[in-house]
């Protein structure tokens, strides 16, 4: 069994909109991700690398320094009011930590199929995110590649 596993972190901002508490206002978070991806052998590239540290870190910072939003919250993506390339639309009804995760994971495997397509080897993806330090989700789910 090999696994890699990397560290990130990224700011955002965010609402839940209709949350029962103080969620529901506009505020940030600095977010730390722990993405691993295990197999029992990984493919390797032409330097001998599996998947590279830095491509799965650039996963989590596509979220860095942007506003996360769903369909539900269509203020964010008015362009008059607020610039797209600043928005990451989550698939969902809120952008909560589980969403969050949930994008990261499908990112990360869309990554992996692109660097080793069609080798059908089983990888366990693994993606932990720390909305703060007292609040964490894991998602963990297979993905055959
Ligand atoms: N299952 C979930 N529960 C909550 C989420 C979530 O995404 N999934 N999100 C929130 C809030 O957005 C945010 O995390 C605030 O949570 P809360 O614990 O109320 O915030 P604190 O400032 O008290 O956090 P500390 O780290 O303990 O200071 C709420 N729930």
């Amino acid at each position: 069994m090999e696994k890699i596993i990397v560290h990130s972190h990224f700011h955002t901002g965010h609402r839940q909109l209709g949350y029962p508490g103080k969620c529901k206002f506009v505020h940030g978070h600095t977010w730390r991700g722990t993405v691993t991806v295990s197999c029992e052998a990984f493919p390797r590239d032409h330097l001998d690398m599996a998947l590279d540290f830095g491509d799965l870190k650039a996963v989590m910072r596509l979220l860095d320094h942007k506003m996360l939003v769903t369909e539900q919250d269509a203020t964010f993506l008015d362009s008059d009011l607020f610039e797209p390339e600043g928005v990451v639309m989550l698939k969902g009804k809120g952008p909560s930590v589980e969403n969050v995760a949930l994008y990261i994971w499908d990112k990360v495997v869309d990554h992996i199929r692109d660097k080793f397509p069609g080798h059908g080897v089983a990888y366990t993806v693994e993606v932990l995110i720390q909305e703060t330090e007292n609040n964490i989700f894991v998602v963990e789910k297979i993905a055959t590649i």
